[in-house]
């Protein structure tokens, strides 16, 4: 198992009104490279958030302690067709350095070379142990090593609701070519063709003509595969998904669910499925997260923590949700 970001003592600040909310307390986790991991918990429990500084896209005024370290190739899927003119005029290292400052305090180091990627389990016990008073690394920049992620291209975000993430007066074919063109350095028939494909591959009815489509023209499940099409329209290693089909109706919902695993497994991403839904996270993911008040509660393989949660919060999750919908979990329960 590779890592592809190791999330380690992760601490996040808001400020609101003067205070500050603690959204995330002491983090530590693998996102392992190529695995379907759920982040499911409470409303409040710090779940989009997590989502957002393992994205780099934080609110500046966010204050982040701890660290993220990235595992990405240097010469990855995306990177290897993006000739140096498609980043935006900056070598990779600045780009990194500029992107921290502008969107987020987060900055993660990213050191050490790929041969000592592997042994993960002795550095989290080092780490765990190493409070160093309160010493906020967030102001340490980049340096060296392997790359940042860059949203967008290395990272595909979903959101719950496809009209926020969708300009409503651009053909939706332009927008998803627009992300191809940026990441990508294609022309624009090389990204329309690409749209049109992508289209098809979220299984949009006649991607030709939807190609045009404006989003208001667009069912709401038929939004929401656009704004999959889009997010992983430059190839992105992790996909995000934040409760990417809490708004939809049921059937729907399941259908999304199908497209995103088929998806992620096609493309040998790595997949991040947020949802307060234990169920809908069970359908889709090999490990479940539970968080609750910004701290991880327990994490372990889906059937582990379906079957045999170790703590009382997750039983308590499965639950209430067996009163409500009881077959999806029950399918998983080994006879
Ligand atoms: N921009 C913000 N400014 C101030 N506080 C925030 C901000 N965003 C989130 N919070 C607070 O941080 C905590 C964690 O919120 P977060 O959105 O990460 O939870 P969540 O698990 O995603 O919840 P939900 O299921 O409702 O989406 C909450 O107490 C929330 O009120
Ligand atoms: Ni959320």
């Amino acid at each position: 198992m590779t890592a592809l970001a190791e999330i380690r003592n992760l601490t996040m600040h808001y400020r609101r009104d003067g205070t500050e909310v603690t959204a995330l307390k002491g983090i530590s986790l693998d996102v392992v490279a190529g695995e379907r991991l759920a982040i499911i918990g409470e409303s409040g429990s710090g779940k989009s958030t997590l989502a957002l500084a393992i994205a780099r896209l934080l609110p500046a005024s966010a204050r982040v302690e701890g660290r993220i370290d990235w595992f990405l190739e240097s010469t990855g899927k995306a990177s290897a067709k993006t000739p140096p003119s498609a980043l935006p005029g900056i070598s990779p290292p600045r780009g990194e350095i500029e992107l921290s400052s502008r969107l987020s305090p987060i900055t993660s180091i990213v050191g050490r070379a790929p041969a000592a990627r592997l042994p993960i389990s002795p550095l989290e016990g080092e780490m765990s142990g190493r409070t160093e008073g309160g010493v906020t690394e967030r102001r340490t920049s980049a340096i060296g090593g392997p790359r940042q992620p860059l949203p967008g291209r290395d990272i595909g975000f979903v959101f719950q609701d496809p009209s926020a993430s969708l300009d409503p007066v651009m053909a939706v074919g332009k927008q998803i070519a627009e992300v191809a063109r940026t990441h990508l350095g294609l022309d624009w028939p090389q990204a329309y063709a690409r749209a049109k494909h992508l289209l098809e591959r979220v299984r949009l009815p006649d991607p030709a003509s939807a190609i045009r489509a404006f989003p208001h023209q667009l069912s709401g499940g038929q939004k929401q595969r656009v704004a999959i099409a889009a997010a992983i329209a430059a190839g992105p290693k992790l996909l995000i998904a934040d409760e990417a089909t809490s708004a939809l109706d049921t059937i729907v919902q399941a259908e999304i669910v199908a497209l995103i695993r088929q998806l992620v497994i096609e493309d040998g991403m790595t997949l991040l499925f947020i949802s307060h839904d234990i169920a809908l996270a069970a359908e889709l993911a090999e490990r479940i997260a539970v968080f609750r008040n910004g701290e991880l509660v327990e994490i372990g393989a889906t059937a582990q923590i379906v079957n045999a949660p170790s703590h009382a919060y997750t039983r308590a999750l499965l639950d209430a949700h067996l009163g409500l919908d009881a077959s999806p979990l029950l399918r998983r329960t080994p006879a």
